[in-house]
């Protein structure tokens, strides 16, 4: 069979069959067509000012991995001015942020950025691995999530910089755009699919340039730029609504590949009918405390099925045959079991500062706060539990003996 050419140029061999759209492009067409996308979202967005300093949350996964490849090039390209970092937050997981650091470390040099690292432990005391010993592995999302919002916030303010994009993707806005629906929970669909967010308290702007990105997209174009990024998947259990919100998400892009843009849109456009009910700074949504903000692969449920494992698998055998078209195929995946979502009432929220930390909160005390209140009360049975095995067994006899400690105190 005659090779295809690419539709774009007309002259090279294509070997990309787009996953937005199904046309069959050539390498340098697809990474050129990624850029541009990006640049517009970025343009239309008026996102940056010349002169900026922006952060670039940089987990060493795959989003903010390519995130920052592409702000990079896309600053020498259009002279946007901009004046990049890359802040990682060190949740103190051992055998899976350690690793992934390594690889933000390597970025730095790579993309001639400054890195700056900031940790749980520093910052509150706990690392998550000491949260888990502590809580057991259900829940432990939500500290970690609370958490990684204040930390990217604290960085900043740190670095003395007012701007954070994170690598959120389409398919990220689409699963909280579900999510929200399913919980019938429309003043944080708005919040979700802001592309730029800020808090009413403190003036750290966020953004996400790659939210109208598909992750397959965003995958391909890590392979193809050779991207040097992190795979593996937090150790610690996803949450499992997202989880399902993502594999209905994935199974409609099956069916229909602009599924995922049509949830975007039809998010933007649901969230202008919602009154701006708690809006931060500038009218812009405020999302300190929202779950789409601080962003985490496993609270996304990067576990759901493994898909993008699989993808970049798929990819890597595809290696030896570089010029054949590649077309991306999932493994069918059984649909998780979705866990109990309660329906939250529409009410307003009124920012303040917390009284503890200063952070933006909607109640007196932060989410934050209360999460360490609550650490902090059993800390000295903690301490204990340093230095003990980290796994699953020893967690639970640690429980075990608080409890008895408890009975008999
Ligand atoms: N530990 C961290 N330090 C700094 N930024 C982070 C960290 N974890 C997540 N982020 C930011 O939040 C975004 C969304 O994270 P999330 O883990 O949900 O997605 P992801 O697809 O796993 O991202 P990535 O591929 O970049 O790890 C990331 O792209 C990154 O910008």
């Amino acid at each position: 069979m005659a090779p295809t050419t690419c539709v774009n140029c007309k002259e090279a061999r294509a070997v990309i069959i787009r996953p937005k759209n199904r046309q069959k492009i050539c390498r340098a067409c697809f990474l050129h067509i990624f850029e541009t996308e990006v640049h517009e979202t970025i343009t239309s967005a008026n996102l940056f000012f010349p002169g900026e300093r922006v952060a670039i949350g940089a987990s060493g996964g795959k989003d903010s991995t390519v995130l920052a490849a592409v702000l990079k090039t896309l600053n020498e390209r259009y002279n946007y001015g901009l004046d990049l970092c890359l802040l990682s937050i060190d949740e103190g997981i051992r055998g899976y942020r350690d690793d992934s650091l390594e690889t933000v470390k390597r970025n730095a040099v790579q993309y001639e950025m400054p890195l700056e690292i900031l940790g749980y432990g520093e910052l509150y005391g706990w690392t998550m691995d000491q949260v888990v010993a502590q809580i057991g592995k259900k829940g432990n999302c939500t500290y970690c999530g609370v958490f990684r919002r204040q930390a990217l916030d604290r960085g900043a303010a740190k670095l003395g910089i007012k701007h954070v994009v994170t690598g959120h993707n389409a398919d990220d806005v689409a699963e909280t755009v579900m999510m929200n629906l399913l919980r019938g929970d429309l003043p944080r669909l708005s919040r979700g699919t802001s592309i730029v967010t800020d808090s009413g308290a403190s003036d750290i702007k966020r953004s996400k340039p790659l939210k109208y990105a598909y992750e397959k997209e965003i995958v391909l174009y890590a392979h193809h730029r050779q991207l040097d990024y992190f795979t593996t998947e937090c150790i610690y259990s996803p949450e499992a609504f997202r989880g399902s919100a993502r594999t209905l998400i994935k199974d409609l892009e099956k069916i229909r590949p602009s599924s995922i843009l049509d949830i975007v849109k039809s998010g933007e456009d649901m969230a202008a009918l919602v009154p701006n009910q708690d809006s931060g700074k500038n009218g812009q949504a405020a999302t300190a405390e929202d779950e789409s903000a601080g962003g985490c692969g496993s609270a996304n449920g990067r576990s759901s099925g493994g898909e993008m494992a699989a993808m970049e698998e798929q990819l890597a055998s595809n290696e030896d045959a570089g010029s054949r078209e590649t077309e991306i195929k999932l493994p069918k995946t059984a649909p998780k079991k979705a866990g109990k979502a309660g329906k939250p009432a529409i009410k307003t929220q009124t920012l303040q500062h917390c009284e503890k930390c200063g952070y933006m909160s909607s109640q007196a005390i932060c989410k934050a706060c209360m999460l360490l209140d609550g650490l902090n009360r059993n800390r000295p049975k903690t301490e204990i539990n340093i230095g003990m095995e980290d796994e699953e067994g020893s967690s639970t006899l640690m429980r075990q003996m608080e409890k008895i400690q408890l009975t008999n105190s």
